[in-house]
């Protein structure tokens, strides 16, 4: 999870790292984009998957906000813009203060999580 900077509009919330889709600019591209300037980590569309949607009125604009899961990248994960940026159980992404758009996206990826381990357990047994 990455922290939103003071200059940010919900300051100090805790997001998933991304931001906006440029005009033209397909939103895996805009992704992978921004994962590189924000966390400075490459990354390939193949190792993107759709993992849900946001769909919120805020009072000003209405955000569709697409949630990937992200198996693998390279590099090492850090704030490039001066951002806190921390790994998170879903329980700990519970705790935290996040955007209300995000609030139905941790049920998803509570379900990855679960899927994943299970996944874990029957390559392990
Ligand atoms: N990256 C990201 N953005 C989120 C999340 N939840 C949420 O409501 N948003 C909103 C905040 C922003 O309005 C928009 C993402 O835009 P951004 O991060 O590129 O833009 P920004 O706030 O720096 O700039 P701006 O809106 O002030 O122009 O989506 C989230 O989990 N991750």
């Amino acid at each position: 999870m990455a922290r939103r900077t003071q200059r940010q509009k919900f300051a100090g919330m805790w997001e998933f790292p991304g931001g906006k889709v440029e005009p033209k600019e397909r939103p895996e591209a805009a992704l992978i984009r921004e994962l590189q300037e924000e966390l400075g980590i490459e990354v390939d569309e193949a190792d993107l998957r759709p993992l849900s949607f946001a769909s919120h009125p805020y009072d000003n604009f209405h955000l569709l906000m697409p949630l990937y899961e992200c198996t693998r990248w390279r590099g090492e994960v850090s704030g490039k813009e001066g951002q806190e940026v921390e790994w998170c159980s879903v329980a700990e992404i519970r705790r935290r203060d996040l955007p209300p758009a995000d609030l139905p996206l941790v049920d998803a990826v509570e379900r990855a999580a679960h899927l994943h381990a299970q996944t874990a357990l029957s390559i392990a047994t």
